[in-house]
C-alpha cells in the first residue's frame, strides 16, 4: 500500500471515523462529568483549567510522534472546548471588538465553542462578570513594549473579581486584502496602535501607498471586504472571521511583542502545581515601609514575579501595590509569607490563585 495515495486515503477515512466514533464516546462521559458538578455545586464553573493542564501534559508526555507535539495542545483546546460547550454554555465577555488580540487570547484559552461577549470598555468586563451575564472576562493587563494597563489594576481597587487565569498572546500584525494580491492595493487602514508598530515597514515596502486611521482593526477588515483596492493592517483571527487573504505575515517593526491577558471570574480555580498568586496592598508611609514588606516573600523563599504601585485614589500620596509572587495560597510557605505581610499593611487583598501559563 505504500505507494498507493488513493488507499492511503481510504486508512485516513477508516480512522477518521474511528476518532469521531471515539470523541462522541468521551462526549458522553464529559455530559456525565458535567451533571456531577451541578449536582456538587449548582453554581460551580464547569471550566476546569487544573484538568485540562493535566490532560494537554500527560499526552505531549507520552507522543512519540510522528504527529508533532505542538500539534497537540490546539487539538485538545478545541476538543476540550467543544465538549464543555455539551456540560453548559461558558460565557465569556472581553474588550472588544472582534477579531482584536484579547479576542485572540479568549480563543487560546476557552476555544472557539465558547460564547463570546465583546464589550466597549474594561470597566464593562468587570460587570458582565459581576453580574453574572458572563462566566468570565478577559481583560489585557501588560504588554512589553507599552507596559502595565492601569485600567485594569485600577478595577481590582473596587471590585471583589478573581483572577482566574493569565494568557500570553504574541501581538503580530499582518497586511490583509480580499484578494491577497499586493498590486491591487491603493489604500491601507488600521488601528492607529497598529499602524504605528508596522511603521518601517509600511514606509520600506508601501511608501507610495497611503495609510488611513479607522476605530478598529476589525472595521479596516471591513473595509477590505467593501473595497478589493484596500488593505487592512490586523491580526490572523481578522483574516480567519472576514475570509481576507495574507498579503504580507508578521510586518510589525518589534518581533518580540506580547501582551499578557487575566481571566476574571467569581469563583477560584482548582490548584495545578504550576500556580501563581497576586495579591493587592498597601503600606504604612514610613522609612523602609516596602522594605519590610517585600522581606517575607525572600524568608519563605517566594520568588517575585511582578511589582506595581498605583495612587489610592483614596487618599492623597497614598500608593496601592500589586503583587505577584510564585504558588498557590493553599501552600504553606504561601500562607505564611501573607500572613506575615498582613501584619505590615495598612490593607490586604488575594486577588486570586492561578494556574501560570504554559
Ligand atoms: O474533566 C472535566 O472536569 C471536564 O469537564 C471534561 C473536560 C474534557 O473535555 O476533558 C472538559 C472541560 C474542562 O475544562 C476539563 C475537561
Amino acid at each position: 500500500m505504500s505507494g498507493d495515495l488513493s488507499e492511503h486515503r481510504k486508512e485516513i477515512d477508516r480512522i477518521d471515523d474511528e476518532i469521531l466514533r471515539l470523541l462522541n464516546v468521551r462526549s458522553k462521559s464529559v455530559i456525565e462529568i458535567g451533571r456531577l458538578k451541578k449536582q456538587q455545586d449548582a453554581d460551580a464553573n464547569l471550566h476546569t483549567p487544573a484538568r485540562e493542564a493535566a490532560i494537554i501534559e500527560r499526552l505531549v508526555a507520552q507522543n512519540t510522534g510522528p504527529f508533532p507535539s505542538e500539534g497537540i495542545r490546539p487539538v485538545y483546546r478545541e476538543i476540550m472546548s467543544a465538549s464543555l460547550s455539551l456540560e453548559g454554555p461558558q460565557k465569556v465577555a472581553y474588550l472588544g471588538p472582534r477579531a482584536t488580540f484579547t479576542h485572540m487570547a479568549c480563543m487560546q484559552k476557552f476555544g472557539s465553542s465558547a460564547q463570546y461577549i465583546p464589550v466597549h470598555s474594561i470597566k464593562e468586563v468587570f460587570s458582565e462578570v459581576e453580574r453574572g451575564r458572563a462566566n468570565f472576562g478577559v481583560v489585557p493587563i501588560e504588554n512589553t513594549t507599552e507596559g502595565v494597563v492601569n485600567h485594569t489594576l485600577d478595577m481590582f481597587i473596587d471590585s471583589n473579581l478573581l483572577i482566574y487565569g493569565e494568557v500570553l498572546q504574541e501581538v503580530s500584525h499582518h497586511l490583509l486584502s480580499k484578494s491577497g494580491v499586493p498590486e491591487e492595493i491603493k489604500k491601507i487602514s488600521s488601528h492607529p496602535h497598529a499602524i504605528a508598530q508596522c511603521r518601517n515597514w509600511l514606509e520600506t515596502h508601501m511608501p507610495h501607498v497611503p495609510v488611513s486611521e479607522v476605530a478598529s482593526t476589525a472595521r479596516a477588515a471591513e473595509l477590505c471586504l467593501e473595497d478589493a483596492s484596500v488593505a487592512a493592517i490586523a491580526s490572523q483571527l481578522a483574516a480567519e472571521l472576514y475570509g481576507l487573504k495574507v498579503i504580507k505575515s508578521r510586518i510589525e517593526d518589534n518581533l518580540n511583542n506580547f501582551t499578557r491577558f487575566l481571566v476574571l471570574s467569581q469563583k477560584a480555580p482548582e490548584r495545578t502545581g504550576k500556580d501563581k498568586t497576586s495579591l493587592m496592598l498597601s503600606i504604612k508611609d514610613k522609612v523602609g515601609a516596602l522594605y519590610d514588606l517585600l522581606r517575607p516573600f525572600a524568608s519563605h523563599g517566594l520568588s517575585m514575579t511582578k511589582i506595581e504601585s498605583r495612587p489610592s485614589r483614596r487618599k492623597a500620596w497614598e500608593y496601592i501595590f500589586f503583587v505577584d509572587i510564585e504558588g498557590h495560597i493553599e501552600e504553606d510557605r504561601v500562607k505564611k509569607a501573607v500572613e506575615d505581610i498582613t501584619g505590615r499593611c495598612l490593607f490586604m487583598k488575594v486577588l486570586g490563585s492561578y494556574p501560570a501559563h504554559s
